[in-house]
């Protein structure tokens, strides 16, 4: 996880170059947590303006806001405590304190985002702003771990999540994977970003990542489904890729 940690931190250091700030995506699980750690861990991460990164979750549980099941939690023991964070550039997805159901917490969120995108277009000076501002801010990068089922983010095969065209995030229940009460991105959102990495280790996701890699159906296969408007990046580890055809595998990714 540390050559993902060294990639994600020149990434940023891009982006921040060029626009001034940086919009990072975090996901939960072993690969999104461990990533936020080697990211703490290394040298580099001072190269960073972490109080000029905006970052948003694509997934979330839906539980109380210190329950240690929280993506947002594990991130901040992970990453968010050991560095200079601006909290109001840090966009946490509601907790079960705060709201009811986890559809209410979703709608927030989405609410949040399209204020992030509306603050986006009337701070944009450039000839070709579009004239309305869209629903989501720009988001540079999104980190989306992949369950053995081939879920990703809290969309899971099948289910309604998967499936949605019009909204950017939706209230999830009976997640398989528990706890069974999430919020989650869409795929139409996850795929407004500029760049999205898979970031995937472990011999129990090689099924799920050789049939998104074959192109399988999204809804049947919600890894193949996320495609970033720049690049699509696959960052995983030898076990996860050995049902990936040969040809496909470039080394320098594996032990990622
Ligand atoms: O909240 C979650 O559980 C996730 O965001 C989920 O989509 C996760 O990223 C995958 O299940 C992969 O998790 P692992 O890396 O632990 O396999």
């Amino acid at each position: 996880m540390a050559a993902i940690a060294a990639r994600l931190i020149t990434k940023l250091v891009d982006v921040q170059d060029k626009y001034g700030e940086a919009t990072v995506v975090l996901t939960g699980g072993t690969v999104g947590i461990g990533t936020l750690r080697a990211v703490a861990d290394s040298p580099a991460a001072p190269a960073v303006d972490w109080s000029k990164v905006n970052f948003w979750w694509g997934d979330e549980r839906f539980v109380g806001s210190a329950d240690p099941d929280r993506n947002t939690k594990q991130a901040f023991d992970a990453l968010l405590s050991h560095i200079p964070v601006a909290p109001e550039r840090v966009h946490s997805p509601g907790s079960s304190d705060e709201f009811g159901t986890p559809e209410e917490a979703a709608e927030d969120y989405a609410r949040r985002l399209r204020e992030a995108a509306a603050t986006e277009h009337a701070a944009d000076m450039s000839d070709d702003r579009p004239e309305e501002p869209s629903s989501l801010p720009r988001i540079d990068v999104v980190l989306l771990g992949v369950g053995p089922d081939a879920h990703i983010a809290s969309l899971f095969p099948e289910q309604a999540g998967i499936r949605e065209k019009d909204r950017t995030v939706v209230g999830v229940r009976n997640s398989p994977k528990p706890p069974p009460l999430r919020i989650s991105l869409t795929l139409p959102a996850i795929n407004t970003a500029a760049e999205v990495w898979m970031v995937v280790a472990g011999e129990d996701k090689a099924g799920a990542v050789g049939l998104a890699l074959a192109g399988a159906n999204p809804v049947q296969v919600p890894a193949s489904g996320p495609r970033g408007t720049s690049r699509t990046l696959w960052l995983i580890d030898e076990n996860a890729a050995s049902r990936v055809p040969q040809q496909l595998v470039r080394k320098d990714a594996a032990g990622a």
